[in-house]
């Protein structure tokens, strides 16, 4: 089976000025693959030409077999889209609103279930113009998931989500994930990554850093824990890469309980910052003019 998204080479400017720049990307059928990067790396760029909405300027680009700038309807009926930003529909209630996104679709799914799924039941008699920010960005993920899409982009999805609806949100994209749908996430968040994805790619200047699951990103996995304890009326602190034979050591040492004891390895967001630091922009100071007295 050939891999739904397929990219090669991938160039993209914007008046002479690269946004994506030589990006090499393989998503498999069926794995949840989300894009980090800084802001301006080119991730809405990278998925907004994969959707079709925007022509690239070089490489070769397969989305569900087909070259997204020149598939037709019917490739387009088994995508499911949440942009980064939506508006309109706000004369319509939000059951109106979901109900006139399922007609696109040859076999949507039923639109009362999917009110439920983002928890926007007892919202469906509102208008759209009257949700919260997170309400309408739920709305957004209603109705790119309404057509059964086989390939789901989400860009930023749950910007705005409160925690709870964020938890919600990651039971559904999970469930969908269950049932064979391909996933592909940009994200800022990367609890969010590390929760749904089953491999990420970091992306920095245009161009795919690297590409691996959560845990082992950049090495991740191999590097050393972090155990820390109280004593003596502070905090000791050790790196090690044995941490379980440190803590059994501390353990027997302590005679039991090690006070306040806390084994942490990198996260996910400790691993990206150390991934895109060489390509952070720099944000020259100020001038500020010495005035002489
Ligand atoms: N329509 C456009 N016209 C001109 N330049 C653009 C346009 N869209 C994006 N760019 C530029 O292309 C680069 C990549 O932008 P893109 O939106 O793909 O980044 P991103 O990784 O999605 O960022 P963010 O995390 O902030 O959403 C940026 O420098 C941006 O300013």
């Amino acid at each position: 089976m050939t891999s739904p998204v397929l990219v090669e080479g991938l160039h993209k400017t914007y008046s002479g000025v690269p946004a994506v720049a030589g990006l090499d990307l393989e998503i498999h059928a069926g794995e949840v693959f989300a894009l980090l990067g800084p802001n301006g790396a080119g991730k809405t760029t990278t998925v907004e030409v994969l959707e079709g909405f925007r022509r690239r300027d070089g490489g070769r680009v397969e989305v569900l077999g087909e070259d997204p700038q020149s598939a037709g309807l019917d490739w387009r009926q088994r995508l499911g889209i949440v942009l980064q930003s939506s508006r309109g529909l706000d004369l319509l209630t939000v059951r109106e609103a979901l109900a006139s996104t399922a007609k696109v679709y040859r076999q949507p799914r039923d639109v009362d279930e999917v009110l439920e799924w983002v928890g926007l039941g007892e919202k469906r008699d509102a208008r759209t113009a009257s949700l919260s920010g997170g309400q309408r960005r739920r709305l957004d993920v209603g109705m790119g998931i309404i057509g059964r899409p086989e390939l789901l982009f989400l860009d930023e999805p749950t910007t705005g989500f409160d925690p709870r609806a964020r938890r919600d949100f990651w039971a559904l994209i999970a469930g969908l994930a269950g049932d064979g749908t391909t996933i592909v996430l940009t994200t800022h968040y990367l609890d969010e990554a590390e929760q749904l994805a089953d491999r990420v790619g970091v992306i920095a200047g245009g161009r795919m850093l690297t590409v691996d699951t959560p845990a082992q990103l950049g090495g991740r996995h191999a590097q050393e824990a972090t155990v820390s304890w109280r004593e003596d009326g502070g905090v000791r602190t050790l790196s090690t890469a044995e941490p379980t034979a440190e803590v059994a050591r501390l353990a027997a040492r302590f005679g039991g309980e090690v006070p306040e004891l806390v084994v942490a390895r990198p996260t996910l967001e400790d691993t990206y910052l150390r991934l895109i630091e060489p390509h952070a922009v720099s944000v020259e100071r100020p001038v500020v003019e010495e005035v002489a007295r």
